[in-house]
């Protein structure tokens, strides 16, 4: 591809005189760089790419695109190479976004749940649709698996050309507040966005939760429609800067109400209303927080043309989303087990408080805190845990290269009421399962669809169902 093509649009401070004419495409990692590729020189938090131009150079790069003059390569100076890589990728991939209807899902909690049905929902309709989030990305009938809930904008313009490519109409995407704070999806043009709720997490990114909210809101600068939920506080911050036509919905506001609501184990059931217009809708997840979820996935299919009824009932069509309060078959133990991905102090708490009323005996919770992530959630999930289940088994979740013990004594101050410490995570459920009666609920939170722990510095084999498949059988 021609150099110039594929910086257009770029800000562009200076250029040497000796660059190619043509390259191959454009990479930030200068581990994986290909020949005849642009190395894109980024300053991030742990490195800085504009030391790394030596190792592009000998694998092969034709130039390199950098905030600063860079040595052994030719150069286009750019005042944000994050930007400009996310431009490029644009550019290099055909701006995919202008085949597709592109619906971005941001917030702290639901993003994965109110991408998957939304994204259910259209195919249920016979809408070819695209999905890319933290369960991976789903092209037709392949499921690629994904590392992070939004990756880095070229492989974000990858997986949306290759969605468009395969005959896709709408793609649908969790955008998290690190991409947006990234320039991952920078110069993404969106037809919808939707945003879930705002609650504590990621501040050790973010610093503040008034930074945290400005950078999902930038998601709303980028849009030609926003579904937003009118009972969540931030909502109004997150609209300030927005200036495209709002659909809002909502328990106590809002243009889509859901009424009438049944909540029981196996899912939820409600009246949804629009005007005058109203129409059943169920969703086999439990929890109040699917209500929301569905109204999310029912406001995008209204913003995208759908009728309510129709909407509703491709929504009823629409499969359990793997590892959100996922019910596990346990005959013979007398209790209800879930996997559940609960991972912040609200969606905790929202996870136990849905399991009160179908749970005749006690709550066992089984969780822990993420390592190298924010540690001031950690008292707070010990709160919330503490609250709303009967007995905890305070255990761990990827601690990363954290000691698994420090991180439970970050846990710890939170957490009032009865629990046990148990840090392998197997034993830890092991004995939850052990400690329960007839009538019990457990629920292991914050792991859903992950099949690995990562602990140590390195990603092991670890799968929830498989260890409760392993109880039962006695081994
Ligand atoms: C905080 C964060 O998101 N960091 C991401 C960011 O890192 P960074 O900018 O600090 O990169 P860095 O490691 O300092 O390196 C700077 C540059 O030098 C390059 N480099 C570095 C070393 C070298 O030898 N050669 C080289 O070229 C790197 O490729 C990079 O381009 O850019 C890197 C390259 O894309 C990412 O790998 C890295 O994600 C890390 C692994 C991560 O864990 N991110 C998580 C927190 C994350 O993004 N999570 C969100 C939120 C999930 C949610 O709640 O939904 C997600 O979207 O998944
Ligand atoms: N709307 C919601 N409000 C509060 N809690 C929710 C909501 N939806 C789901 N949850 C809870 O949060 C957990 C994570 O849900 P989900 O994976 O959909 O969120 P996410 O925003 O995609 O998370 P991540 O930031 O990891 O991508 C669920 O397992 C459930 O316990
Ligand atoms: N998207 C979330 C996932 C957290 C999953 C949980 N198992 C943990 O490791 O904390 C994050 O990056 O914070
Ligand atoms: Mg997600």
């Amino acid at each position: 591809m021609n150099l110039w093509d594929l910086l257009t649009g770029v800000p562009i401070r200076y250029a040497s005189a000796d660059l190619p004419r043509d390259v191959t495409g454009a990479g930030y990692d200068s581990h994986t760089i290909r020949p005849g590729q642009v190395f894109v020189a980024i300053h991030g938090a742990n490195a800085d790419g504009h030391d790394y131009t030596a190792q592009a150079r000998q694998r092969g790069a034709a130039c390199a695109v950098s905030a600063h003059p860079v040595e052994g390569l030719p150069y286009v100076l750019v005042p944000d190479p994050r930007r400009a890589l996310a431009l490029m990728a644009g550019n290099f991939f055909r701006h995919p976004d202008r085949e597709l209807s592109l619906i971005g899902v941001t917030g702290t909690n639901g993003k994965t749940s109110v991408a998957w049905l939304t994204a259910g929902l259209f195919q249920a309709l016979g809408i070819p649709t695209g999905l890319m989030g933290t369960n991976g990305c789903r092209i037709g009938g392949a499921v690629l698996p994904s590392r992070r809930t939004t990756p880095e904008s070229w492989e974000v313009q990858s997986l949306l050309r290759q969605m468009a490519d395969s005959g896709c109409t709408h793609a649908v995407m969790e955008v998290s507040s690190h991409a947006l704070a990234l320039d991952r999806v920078h110069g993404l043009a969106y037809t919808i966005a939707a945003f879930t709720n705002l609650s504590r997490d990621h501040l050790d990114f973010h610093g503040a939760m008034e930074d945290y909210a400005a950078a999902k809101a930038a998601l709303f600068r980028q849009c030609r429609a926003a579904a937003v939920n009118r009972d969540d506080p931030w909502t109004e911050r997150i609209l300030r800067d927005c200036a495209c036509p709002v659909y809002d919905y909502g328990l106590h506001g809002g243009r889509l109400l859901a009424e009438d609501m049944d909540l029981s184990p196996t899912g939820v059931r409600f009246t949804a209303r629009e005007g005058e217009v109203s129409c059943p809708v169920s969703v086999s997840i439990p929890g109040l927080f699917t209500v929301y979820n569905a109204l999310a996935a029912l406001s995008m299919a209204r913003l995208s043309g759908i009728s309510l009824p129709d909407a509703a009932g491709a929504l009823a069509k629409v499969p359990a989303v793997p590892g959100r309060m996922e019910p596990v078959s346990a005959p013979g133990l007398g209790c209800r087990i879930f996997i559940d991905f609960a991972h912040t102090p609200e969606a905790l708490a929202k996870a136990l408080e849905a399991l009160r009323p179908m749970t005749p005996g006690r709550i066992i919770a089984v969780f822990g805190c993420g390592g190298c992530r924010d540690k001031g959630k950690r008292p707070l999930m010990g709160a919330a845990a503490g609250q709303y289940a009967d007995l905890t088994v305070l255990t761990s979740d990827n601690p990363r290269t954290e000691d698994p013990l420090a991180i439970i004594r970050d846990i710890l101050p939170g957490l009032s009421g009865p629990h046990l410490v148990i840090p392998d995570r197997r034993e830890a459920i092991f004995r939850a399962l052990d400690l329960a009666r007839p009538g019990d609920t457990v629920i292991l939170c914050g792991k859903g669809h992950e099949t690995t722990q990562e602990t140590g510095g390195h990603r092991l084999p670890m799968d929830e169902r498989q260890i409760i498949a392993e109880y039962i059988n006695g081994s």
